[in-house]
């Protein structure tokens, strides 16, 4: 459904271009949750404005391709793009909750979004509403209150109800749930994967919480500094990382259930992304670099089906 192939992003700033996002490709299938992982500045919401087409200057799209059931969307115009953006891919920011407008109702901007799209009559926009917010687990009697009335869980609900309105075959959640508390962000996941198995949309989710990612993702490409160096089945690269790190990432947090083992966390910082490293970017902070690995970058290799792997060791 969603086919990104080489895309490149970089950022024009007075000490060069920043290299945010390096030859990425990745695909997303009908219903699938497709996780991007990595570390913050690795270069995850560039991708995800990117397929929006959000970017804006210092930011150039210097190469690749993003396709949309076959839509050339790097090549759609203003017109296309209306569609495209909530019709057909939606979007649910991390801080998005605190960017819903003050002076209306929640249920005048969830109709907002139904009125200029669809064009249904006032009463059937405002019924669409109330069932929007059904769905999302808020009383269809708040459909009056404004965001200062209720939690920031709730005005992140309202958010995904609105990225739901025109019930669209994509969506884009970038920290979904961060700003909120553990239990509150279980609470919406759990329910957003209930919606997803009953709407059968897609998502691409973004997050730099390893854990969630693993629990709701299908598949998961893990980013470091511009570039995909792991992608594979969830549980295939929780229980089976390969490229050392990932190993790291999943070493950074602790399991409740399993054994107590020492979090050994990854050394040194990621790179300067206007210079990063020559050959694999990682190389400076692994621990199994070798002399190649500083002059000869790896590329992504399927090493068993469906796991592929940019790293030198295999
Ligand atoms: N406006 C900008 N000007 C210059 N560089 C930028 C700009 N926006 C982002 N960058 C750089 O682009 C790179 C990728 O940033 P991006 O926000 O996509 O990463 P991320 O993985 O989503 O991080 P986070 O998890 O913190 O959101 C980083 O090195 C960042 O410093």
């Amino acid at each position: 459904m969603l086919e990104v192939e080489k895309l490149h992003v970089r950022y024009l700033t007075p000490r060069g271009p920043v290299r945010a996002v390096d030859g990425v490709s990745f695909n997303i299938t009908p219903g699938e949750v497709f996780g991007l992982a990595g570390e913050s500045g690795s270069g995850k919401s560039t991708i995800a404005h990117a397929i929006m087409r959000l970017l804006h200057p210092p930011a150039v799209i210097t190469g690749g391709q993003v396709h949309f059931g076959g839509d050339d969307v790097l090549d759609m115009d203003d017109d296309e793009l209306n569609e495209f953006r909530w019709g057909q891919v939606s979007m649910v920011f991390q801080s998005a909750m605190n960017a819903l407008n003050p002076v209306l109702t929640v249920g005048e901007q969830i109709t907002d979004v139904i009125d200029r799209h669809l064009h249904l009559p006032k009463k059937e926009a405002r019924e669409r509403a109330a069932f929007l917010l059904d769905l999302v687990g808020i009383e269809p009697s708040r459909i009056d209150s404004y965001p200062h009335q209720l939690s920031g869980g709730m005005r992140q609900r309202v958010v995904i109800a609105i990225a739901l309105a025109l019930n669209p075959p994509l969506m884009i959640m970038d920290e979904p749930t961060t700003a909120l508390d553990v239990v509150v962000q279980k609470e919406i996941m759990q329910q957003i994967e209930q919606l997803k198995e009953k709407m059968g949309f897609s998502i691409l989710f973004i997050t730099h919480d390893l854990s969630l990612m693993v629990e709701f993702s299908d598949r998961i490409g893990v980013m470091y500094a511009g570039e995909i160096v792991e992608l594979a089945p969830a549980k295939e690269l929780f229980e089976n990382p390969l490229h050392p790190y990932t190993q790291g990432l999943m070493n950074s947090f602790p399991s409740i259930t399993g054994p107590k083992v020492k979090l050994t966390g990854i050394p040194g910082a990621p790179p300067d992304m206007v210079e990063p490293p020559s050959g694999c970017r990682f190389h400076p902070r692994c621990p199994h670099a070798m002399e190649k690995c500083s002059t000869i970058v790896p590329r992504l290799q399927e090493i068993k089906p469906e796991h592929f792997v940019a790293c030198h060791l295999y």
